[in-house]
């Protein structure tokens, strides 16, 4: 097997001040490895300071690390120049979290995606470098013509994040970096835009790194996931496995964090009903609109009728049919 990426005991040290000069270990003796052959998503979850941001950074290579390598497709990032240098920029891309920071107000949209079309000399004309912005946006599920030419402060917090990815996209990166990308736009969009992860991972062969605090979101998209807590790696392993049988007290503690919905519970004063076969996985009728079910269903009331509940439960629960099934015969008895 061939690694795209290979942390070999990667730590960060931080000081602080000159004289007697304190150190902050922000990450202490990483490892992981993500294969080239399939793309996947790997989910670093923690709680804030645990070195996740940290982590992004030396991905991304804007600091290096005290001690161990990063290792990119064979060559250790830290050692790359020139066309070398140039084409890990171009393949490892970001997202971060503040859709709303990343906008020029004074550009549209356009400006914002032919920058890296011409910094990275994509585009043979004027014409293909409409058609890749065109492609791109549709990839993340926006039409271009209800974005293109519009300012920032006309777009939402959901439309903004998804040019994001979009703008990455446009790179055709083999990673993706994503710290956070779904922490500072509304419950209702946070599906969407994890589905537009997901879709970039599964029809665009894109690794991702998913880089939260939040384990709902992580169990949504991920396959694999490492906890961090204090710079080191606390557990890791399949997201399934790790969310379900947590070893170690501090991840059992981010699990029991988690409002998972009460499946005896009824909604409120609707009995609930026996599903309609259609209303689960890529069928579901509601799947485009669906929130994140663990937020919604969890912890609101009735803000939607029985319908949108067996949905957002079947996306919950879309990885693994079985599991769909298995859940929804208890939710919702024939
Ligand atoms: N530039 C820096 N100089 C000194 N210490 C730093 C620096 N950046 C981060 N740290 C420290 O390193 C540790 C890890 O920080 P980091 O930002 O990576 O955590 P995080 O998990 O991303 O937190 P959050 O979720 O709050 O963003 C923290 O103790 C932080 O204070």
């Amino acid at each position: 097997m061939t690694h795209l990426l290979e942390l070999n005991s990667v730590s960060k040290v931080y000081h602080r001040g000159l004289i007697n000069a304190k150190a902050n270990v922000a990450l202490r003796d990483i490892s992981l490895t993500l294969s080239e052959d399939e793309p996947t998503i790997l989910t670093v979850a923690g709680e804030s300071g645990s070195g996740k941001t940290t982590l992004a950074m030396l991905l991304l290579g804007f600091i290096t690390p005290t001690t161990g390598q990063i290792i990119y497709r064979g060559q250790n990032i830290t050692s790359l120049r020139g066309k070398d240098r140039l084409a890990y920029r171009r393949e490892v891309q970001a997202v971060f979290q503040d859709p709303f920071a990343v906008f020029n107000p004074f550009y549209t949209v356009d400006h914002l995606l032919s920058v890296p079309i011409k910094r990275f000399k994509l585009a043979k004309n004027k014409t293909d470098a409409r058609n890749r912005m065109e492609e791109a946006l549709t990839a993340v599920g926006l039409r271009p013509e209800d974005v293109l030419g519009r300012f920032p402060h006309q777009l939402s917090g959901g439309q903004r994040q998804r040019i994001n990815v979009a703008r990455a996209l446009l790179l055709k990166p083999r990673l993706l970096i994503a710290d956070e990308p779904v922490s500072m736009v509304d419950a209702s969009l946070r599906a969407n835009i994890l589905e537009t992860l997901r879709n970039l991972q599964r029809d665009h062969g894109v690794s991702i790194i998913y880089i939260t605090h939040d384990l709902t979101t992580a169990y949504h998209i991920a396959r694999s996931i490492v906890v961090l807590y204090r710079g080191g790696v606390m557990e890791a392993g399949d997201v399934d496995a790790v969310i379900k049988d947590p070893q170690h007290p501090y991840t059992k503690l981010l699990v029991d964090s988690i409002p998972w919905p009460n499946l005896n519970q009824r909604w409120g004063e609707t009995p609930i009903i026996a599903r309609d076969d259609s209303a689960t996985g890529s069928g579901c009728p509601f799947r485009s609109r669906c929130p994140s079910a663990m937020d919604i269903c969890a912890t609101r009331p009735p803000l939607f009728q029985t319908g949108e509940m067996q949905a957002a439960a079947c996306y919950l629960y879309d990885k693994k049919p079985e599991v769909v099934a298995e859940k929804l015969t208890q939710l919702l008895p024939v």
